[in-house]
């Protein structure tokens, strides 16, 4: 079994790192295609050396029975024009924002096994949230295989393909406004005299630690909330703070936004 990574960017670079930490493949059965690390004056990482980088799109997906497509849903159709020849009967996994698998799947003959998925950035520290659709002649290995992949960045669902455009305004651009808080929450730290790493180390902490919570009990994030305003309290003063600057209508027209964004790229 051999599997090609076209794009060694953000996402390709995680889910490679993913593959090889977690032993899902060998090195030799990997194929990464990216003109910007075959050029050997590039600096790469040192857990990449041993894979072959090529900057031949067409080569890495004749070599290989799996073909992840991690470029930019800007230029994916380039890519798709290239390779499309050399494709046929092979599972095709893009997780290109917006592209669907109606525009993807113009490229190749009728019988090509596309897979969607929408990863996030912490896959990179294996917390990732993977949205995973198939189309339906994928059949049931190939999808344990994809799935063991993304499993070894993270959480993995399966969605429809309608969702796909929600996911991504959620899981797949939230990480952003997850950081965007956290900055916020060490900015006010700082703002009232705490040492910028002790602020960002609070911050991230109570970030992750509520997420746990959440995850781990059946609480309600309303509930969880409540037990943390004290009547009179601290809390519910910065709460009502929150509430008077539309803090979730801003956070709820964000993800619509992205979803938004991701709606007009598919088209
Ligand atoms: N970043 C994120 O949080 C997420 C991204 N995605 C999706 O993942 C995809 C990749 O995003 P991301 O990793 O952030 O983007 P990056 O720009 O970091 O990675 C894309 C990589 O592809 C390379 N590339 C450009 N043109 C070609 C080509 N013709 N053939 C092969 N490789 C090429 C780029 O090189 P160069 O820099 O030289 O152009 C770059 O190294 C996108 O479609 C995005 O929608 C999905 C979920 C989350
Ligand atoms: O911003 C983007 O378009 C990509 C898709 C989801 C996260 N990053």
């Amino acid at each position: 079994m051999k599997l090609a990574i076209i794009g060694l960017g953000n996402m390709g670079q995680a889910i490679l790192s993913g593959i090889l930490k977690n032993n899902i493949l060998e090195a030799e059965q990997i194929i990464a295609a990216d003109k910007k690390f075959a050029n050997a004056d590039f600096e790469i990482e040192e857990k990449f050396k041993e894979i072959n980088i090529t900057d031949d799109n067409k080569e890495a997906v004749q070599k290989a029975d799996y073909i992840i497509l991690a470029v930019k849903p800007q230029i994916i159709e380039l890519v798709l024009e290239d390779i499309q020849n050399s494709a046929a009967s092979k599972v095709i996994i893009s997780i290109a924002a917006g592209v669907n698998t109606r525009t993807l799947s113009q490229y190749f003959t009728a019988n090509t096994k596309i897979i969607r998925v929408m990863p996030n950035t912490p896959a990179l520290v294996a917390e990732g949230m993977s949205a995973l659709y198939y189309s339906n002649l994928v059949e049931a290995d190939e999808r344990a295989f994809v799935e063991k992949i993304f499993n070894s960045l993270g959480e993995t669902a399966e969605v429809k393909e309608s969702d796909m455009d929600a996911v991504t305004g959620l899981s797949g651009s939230g990480p952003a406004f997850v950081y965007i808080f956290i900055e916020a929450l060490a900015d006010a730290g700082v703002l009232k005299g705490l040492a910028r790493d002790t602020a960002l180390k609070l911050a991230a902490q109570t970030v992750k630690g509520g997420a746990e919570m959440v995850l781990s009990s059946d609480i309600h994030p309303a509930a969880l909330k409540d037990m943390v305003c004290s009547p009179a309290g601290t809390t519910i003063a910065g709460v009502a703070e929150l509430e008077n600057k539309a803090f979730r209508s801003a956070v709820i027209n964000a993800v619509q936004k992205a979803a938004e964004r991701s709606e007009e790229l598919g088209r």
